[in-house]
């Protein structure tokens, strides 16, 4: 049985499952970054430990009970966001992004198969199970990458937009919008701080059964910025929070009524050899009585709000197949 805290992790396009054990004289660090910036949980470690299927008996841990937890249903989520619409057309907003909460009420989640169910449904996104403490198992698979790092060349995306994948559903005004102003986003803060980027771009980007817009940006860190500099700009991008980011965060803030805590926050591998932040999306927390799940959309002056609710319930609906 290995001791608290560790996380098993499942880089995109690997076939390999890592565990990393904490060990403060380890120089490499796996940080945990709540949305929000005020919370921060660290494992150091001195190596990725490939682990394969039959030692992931080892990984015995217990889950804590749930307290009661005040979930949205579907008429106050709707009318959240009637209410973020009308802010963004009576406002200087031009794009905020809403969540919530789910609880989904199961007695007996296994997080090792419930992790593996999810590397295996989400192959192409970042997979990890992240133990702190007995409360707080996190659980996700996140198709965003915030920034990859190697040898001064800095690699990030733009994703934004949401709609099942399906040949029938074509990209409207709505979402190539919305993309475009994370897009846009990202290339001024990229502008700030690196040189030659190069940009491909927007395109699809499928999931198994949902699809996003994505553009993909490559570019070269200026001598006198670092990397650490550069994720803390970048977070959180209106992929997650919205356009002008402090009104966004703002409105989040005395509005969606609950705390985000690490979702949309950000995850990163910080390796002698490289570097991967991810955003922390299609995620959870595990309980012995459940799971409490989180997902959200961006709201433009565009948006539908019944449309809204099924997008949410769309990009959380591999998550809940996964959890058993
Ligand atoms: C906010 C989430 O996803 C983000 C929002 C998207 C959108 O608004 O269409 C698409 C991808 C992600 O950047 C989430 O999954 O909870």
């Amino acid at each position: 049985m290995y001791k608290l805290p560790f996380a098993i992790i499942r880089l995109p396009k690997c076939s390999k499952y890592f565990l990393i054990e904490n060990d403060k004289n380890g120089s490499n660090l796996y940080k945990f970054n709540s949305f929000n910036n005020s919370k921060q949980y660290i494992l150091s470690y001195h190596n990725l430990i490939e682990l394969h299927k039959p030692e992931f008996k080892n990984l015995n841990f217990s889950l804590s009970k749930s307290e009661e937890v005040k979930i949205l249903n579907k008429n106050d989520y709707i009318t959240l966001v009637n209410k973020t619409i009308d802010y963004i057309k009576n406002s200087n907003a031009l794009k905020i992004v809403i969540s919530r909460n789910l609880w989904l009420s199961r007695s007996n989640i296994n997080p090792i198969n419930s992790f593996l169910a999810l590397c295996d449904a989400n192959p192409n996104s970042f997979c990890h199970l992240s133990v702190w403490n007995n409360d707080e198992i996190w659980i996700g698979s996140t198709p965003e990458i915030l920034g990859y790092y190697d040898n001064s060349i800095f690699k990030t995306m733009a994703l934004a937009g949401t709609l099942p994948n399906k040949n029938s559903y074509h990209w409207s005004e709505k979402e190539i919008y919305e993309q475009k102003l994370v897009s846009d986003y990202i290339y001024q803060i990229l502008n700030i701080y690196c040189d030659n980027i190069s940009i491909l771009g927007p395109e699809t980007y499928g999931l198994n059964h949902i699809k996003h817009l994505v553009t993909h940006f490559s570019s070269q860190i200026k001598n006198d910025k670092s990397i650490y500099e550069l994720i803390n700009a970048l977070h959180p991008t209106p992929a997650v929070c919205g356009l002008p980011l402090n009104l966004s965060k703002k409105f989040i803030d005395e509005n969606e009524g609950y705390d985000r805590d690490f979702y949309a926050g950000f995850i990163g591998l910080e390796d002698i050899s490289f570097k991967k932040y991810f955003v922390n999306l299609r995620c959870g927390k595990l309980f012995s009585n459940g799971a409490l799940l989180f997902v959200g959309g961006g709201i433009t002056a565009q948006s539908n709000p019944e449309k809204e609710w099924y997008e949410t319930e769309m990009k959380s609906k591999i998550i809940v197949e996964c959890l058993k």
